[in-house]
C-alpha cells in the first residue's frame, strides 16, 4: 500500500482526494490536516465518507508526520506548499500540489502574479508540470508535482492538437471560459453566496486573471511561436464543471479536424473526442476525470471552434492529481479514476 497525507483536507479539492481515493486500490489516507477543524472525525465533518475513513481524524500540519508518509498531496492556498515541499522531499517523500506554487517556471513571473514572493525557487527546476497528455515520460520519475488549474486542464487540452500540428495561428488564440463557483473554494465568500453567484453570469479577471501566464507558458510548449492570448472566466451558476469555447484561425489547409483529434488523443484514457457535431456538457464529466471535447468548424471558414469540458474538482484538480500519482508509483493510469460521471 502506498501511505499518504492530505494537506487541507477540509477544503473542496480535499474532500474529493477522499472520495476519489476511497476506489483506490493502492493508496491508504494515513494523514489528513486542517488547522481550523484538528481533533474532529473526517467521517463527522463529511458523512458521504463514513464507512471509508471511520479511523481518520483531522490533525495539525505536521512536517514530521507527513515526512513518514510515501506521497503528501497540497490542497492548500497558495505559498503553503513553498514552505513545507523542501522538507518532505529531502524525507524522500513525494509531493503533489494543487495550488500553483511550481507550476510557473519563472519565480519572478509568480511574484508579480500571486503577490508574494515565490517561497522556494531553488525546487523549480525539478517541479514537472503534471498534465500527462504532454509530460507523461517526466512524471513517472518525478518527485515533485505542480498540477495543472482547472481552467489551464481545459484550455490547453482544447488547443494542443492544433498547435502541435501547426494548423493554427499562435499569436491570437481566445479562451471565453466558464467555471462553477467550487473554482473558489469552500471559504466564505461573497461571491459565493446563493443570492450572488444563482441565476446570474459574470465575467471576472478579463484584463489579466492568474491562470494566463501558466496557459500561455503551457501553449507556449506546444509549438516554436509566441503565443498571443485572451482569456476571459465566467463564474456561472452551477456547483461544478468547466466549459471552455476556443477560438483560433487556421493557417493552412487543415484537413480533416476530427481524424486529428482523434489520433492525437486515439491513446488518452482521460481524453474523450466527441463524434462530429457535439456539443459537450459539463455535467457529461460531473464527477469523473474525463476531458470532453468537440471540434468545430463553422460555415467551412477559416475559423475553429473547439469545446472543451472538465469538472473542476476532478481533471482540473484532485482527478488529475491522482492520475499523476498513478503514473509516479507505476500504477495502472486510471487505477480509482473509473466511475462514471453523474447524470444528471
Ligand atoms: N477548487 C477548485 O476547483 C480548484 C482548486 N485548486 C487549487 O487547489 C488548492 C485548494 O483549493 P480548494 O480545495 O478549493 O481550497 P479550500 O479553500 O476549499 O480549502 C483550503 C484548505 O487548505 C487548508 N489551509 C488553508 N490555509 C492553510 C495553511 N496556511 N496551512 C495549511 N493548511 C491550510 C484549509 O484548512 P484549514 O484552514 O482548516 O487548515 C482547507 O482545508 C488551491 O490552491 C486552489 O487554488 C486547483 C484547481 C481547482
Ligand atoms: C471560480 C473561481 O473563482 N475559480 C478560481 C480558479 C480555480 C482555481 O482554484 O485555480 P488555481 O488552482 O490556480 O488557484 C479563480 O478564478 O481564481
Amino acid at each position: 500500500m502506498i501511505k499518504v497525507g492530505i494537506v487541507g483536507g477540509t477544503g473542496y479539492t480535499g474532500v474529493e482526494l477522499l472520495r476519489l481515493l476511497a476506489q483506490h486500490h493502492q493508496v491508504s489516507v494515513e494523514a489528513i490536516t486542517s488547522r481550523s477543524e484538528a481533533g474532529v472525525k473526517v467521517c463527522d465533518m463529511y458523512p458521504n465518507l463514513r464507512g471509508h475513513y471511520d479511523a481518520l481524524t483531522f490533525s495539525e500540519p505536521d512536517a514530521k508526520a507527513l515526512g513518514s508518509m510515501d506521497a503528501v498531496f497540497f490542497a492548500t492556498p497558495h505559498g503553503v506548499a513553498h514552505a513545507l515541499a523542501g522538507e518532505l522531499l529531502d524525507n524522500g517523500t513525494r509531493v503533489i500540489d494543487l495550488s500553483a506554487d511550481f507550476r510557473l517556471r519563472d519565480a519572478d513571473e509568480w511574484s508579480r502574479w500571486y503577490d508574494q514572493p515565490h517561497g522556494a525557487p531553488e525546487l523549480l527546476n525539478e517541479a514537472v508540470y503534471g498534465l500527462p497528455e504532454m509530460h507523461r515520460e517526466q512524471i513517472k520519475k518525478a518527485r515533485l508535482i505542480a498540477v495543472p488549474g482547472c481552467y489551464p486542464t481545459a484550455v490547453q487540452l482544447g488547443y494542443l492538437p492544433l498547435l502541435e500540428a501547426g494548423l493554427i495561428d499562435p499569436g491570437h488564440l481566445i479562451a471565453d471560459c466558464k467555471s462553477g463557483v467550487t473554482g473558489a473554494g469552500r471559504g466564505a465568500k461573497v461571491a459565493s453566496l446563493l443570492a450572488e453567484a444563482s441565476e446570474s453570469m459574470k465575467a471576472y479577471g478579463a484584463s489579466g486573471h492568474r491562470h494566463l501566464p501558466e496557459i500561455r507558458q503551457g501553449l507556449g510548449d506546444m509549438q516554436p511561436s509566441a503565443v498571443g492570448l485572451t482569456f476571459v472566466p465566467h463564474l456561472t451558476p452551477m456547483i461544478r464543471g468547466i466549459h471552455a469555447t476556443l477560438y483560433s484561425t487556421l493557417t493552412s489547409e487543415s484537413g480533416d479536424l476530427q481524424a486529428l483529434f482523434e489520433q492525437r488523443y486515439a491513446n488518452e484514457p482521460f481524453v474523450d473526442v466527441m463524434p462530429a457535431g457535439s456539443h459537450p456538457e459539463t455535467r457529461s464529466v460531473k464527477g469523473n476525470n474525463t476531458c470532453r471535447i468537440a471540434v468545430h468548424r463553422p460555415g467551412n471558414g477559416n475559423t475553429v471552434v473547439v469545446l472543451s469540458v472538465i469538472d473542476n474538482l476532478v481533471k482540473g484538480a484532485s482527478g488529475q492529481a491522482i492520475q499523476n500519482l498513478n503514473l509516479m508509483f507505476d500504477l495502472e493510469e486510471n487505477m480509482g479514476l473509473n466511475a462514471p460521471a453523474l447524470m444528471p
